[in-house]
């Protein structure tokens, strides 16, 4: 079955590409299911998945077609009509549909999808009461008076969450998606706000770490509150709507919660808080991560630009140039102005992400190297030298003086040998990238000197910038009149139009700081190493 492998949940560039598994695709009509057993699965017919199961699978996952961060948790079940998917109001709520509506389009979700490592090592989450239990006296139930006369619902964090790890072991679970979950009578909701698959060290070790939902694991731990973002001993439902985050978000939520507790059992004045309010949650004996930091771990590194980045100092750290500023203890970020524009500390900064991550660096054009050998220099960001050093060297190493039988040979064997204005130039890697497309380079300059087509089809000089790049050497003097021109047909006698004078300069001035200098027999009057280690600006 085809189906999407992902970059997984740590990327260099930060966030994963996102994309949605090709399955085929499953139509279904979602209808209301009375939320009985807070937490339990959605449920389908398994008809309408006969082609995706094995013998005894009766619990699959379901992505929205057009994506969606929630995977669904269904259940097979053969009394629910086929094409149809029950839903409670929750899982209504975290898909954003509602039931009674056109039929919506589904991909079953394969757990592979999640990429590695996807099983949660903890998850922070908001809890709010859904519902609170109808009968004061009920056994378990922990409704009590407060001063205020209203009722309080009090929650044993660690005990819920052992709860919501019996109820949701082996769910996928994504941020901002609201779990139901039953405790003592009482109906909570859980409003996941962070869902981790590396542990707080490792999270400190990756760059660009980002992680939004994974499998919750028997060995995942959660962390609850009874507010985004704090863990406060006790705060109440209504307190915490009324706070700083009002997001549309929130106010749907305490609207869903508000709602059914109201609706539960007769509008009691017993289950009310002051003034008719629903009743209070108070979260007990909460699990509250140790808070690990002092001092602070960025600084501010303003570019020649004026361009202000605040950047990890672990990241800056290979920098000897700053050192003090990655050594600073104090509480206040510290600053730094470099002698690099943005480009290129962007640069930097993407090789900076890539030597900690002990990946291979990007691989520049070598227009872009000269630059980076300057700010590694002021930086003095050793690795970044001997990657630039690397890069010329391997580019001086394959700089020859080259005859024309080579080029063609080259070129029969499926090679893309060019020759413009005798530079001998290496397209073969780079041809589907050219934006004049694949076909006309093979199909009109091979094995001639193209100067005049480049000339022709190049408007402006972008394409300049690409030629150091693909150099590999200059054809020997002697065989430069045998070279065709572009546009010529020495059978028929057809002599093709010579390049512009203007153009050949423009050309030679710019390719000048890295091309051979032969003499008249061919030798070398410039060792090939300073060629290529001459920085030549644009
Ligand atoms: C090292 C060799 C080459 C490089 C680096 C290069 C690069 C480029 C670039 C950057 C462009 C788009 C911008 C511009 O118009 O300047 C372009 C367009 C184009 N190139 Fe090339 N090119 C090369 C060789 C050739 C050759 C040999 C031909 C023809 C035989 C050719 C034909 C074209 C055409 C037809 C276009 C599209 C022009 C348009 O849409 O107006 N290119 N090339």
């Amino acid at each position: 079955m085809p189906h999407f492998k992902p970059t997984g949940p740590i990327s260099l560039q930060g966030a994963p590409e996102y994309q949605v598994a090709e399955t085929p695709l499953i139509s279904l009509k979602v209808q209301d299911r009375q939320p009985n057993h807070p937490g339990s699965p959605a449920l389908a017919n398994p008809e309408d998945f006969a082609w995706s199961l094995n013998d005894n699978h009766n619990n699959i996952f379901l992505q929205l077609a057009n994506g969606s961060d929630c995977i669904l948790s269904v259940r097979l079940d053969l009394e629910v009509p086929p094409g149809c998917l029950l839903l409670d109001e929750v899982q209504q709520f975290n898909l954003h549909i509602l039931s009674g509506g056109e039929a919506q389009k589904f991909r079953v979700f394969i757990l592979e999808d999640l990429g590695e490592p996807s099983d949660l090592v903890d998850v922070e989450g908001e809890v709010r009461l859904l519902r609170a239990s109808s009968h004061q006296g009920a056994e378990h139930s922990t409704l009590s008076q407060t001063s205020f006369n209203s009722h309080v619902v009090e929650v044993d964090a660690r005990e819920l969450s052992s709860a919501f790890l019996r109820t949701y072991f082996g769910r996928v679970i994504a941020v901002n998606e609201l779990l139901p979950i039953a405790y003592k009578g009482n109906t909570l909701v859980i409003r996941i706000t962070s869902a981790n698959v590396l542990g707080e060290n490792e999270r400190e070790e990756v760059v660009g770490y980002h992680s939004y939902r994974g499998v919750l694991s028997p060995s995942s731990t959660l962390y609850l509150s009874s507010r985004e973002g704090s863990h406060h001993e006790t705060s109440s439902t209504h307190n915490s709507s009324a706070g700083s985050d009002t997001s549309r978000l929130d106010q749907a939520l305490s609207h869903l919660c508000i709602n059914e507790s109201l609706q539960v059992g007769e509008p009691n004045s017993d289950q009310l808080g002051p003034k008719g309010g629903a009743p209070i949650l108070v979260l007990t004996n909460i699990l509250g991560r140790q808070h690990r930091h002092t001092g602070t771990d960025v600084a501010n590194v303003t570019t020649s630009d004026e361009e202000l980045f605040p950047v990890k100092k672990k990241l800056l750290r290979p920098c000897i140039a700053l050192t003090k500023v990655v050594r600073d203890a104090g509480d206040t970020v510290p600053s730094v102005h470099i002698n690099v524009d943005c480009l290129t500390f962007d640069r930097v900064l993407l090789f900076l992400e890539a030597h900690l991550l002990g990946k291979p660096p990007p691989q520049w054009s070598l227009h872009l190297v000269d630059d980076l050998a300057k700010a590694a220099e002021v930086l003095g960001l050793r690795p970044l030298t001997e990657y630039c050093q690397t890069r010329l060297g391997a580019v001086a190493r394959g700089v020859a003086v080259r005859r024309y039988q080579d080029v063609v040979a080259a070129n029969s064997r499926g090679g893309l040998w060019l020759i413009l204005d005798s530079m001998v130039l290496d397209v073969k890697a780079w041809l589907p990238e050219h934006p004049g497309g694949a076909s006309i380079i093979p199909s009109q300059s091979l094995n001639v000197d193209c100067a005049r087509f480049f000339e022709m089809y190049h408007a402006s000089r972008e394409s300049f910038l690409y030629l150091r790049d693909f150099y590999i050497g200059e054809i020997h003097p002697d065989d430069r009149s045998s070279v065709p021109q572009g546009g010529e047909d020495r059978a028929a006698g057809i002599a093709a139009e010579p390049p512009s004078s203007d153009f050949l300069q423009q050309l030679r001035e710019y390719t000048q700081g890295f091309r051979l200098k032969l003499g008249l027999n061919g030798e070398v009057l410039q060792s090939v190493a300073a060629t290529c280690s001459s920085l030549k600006n644009l």
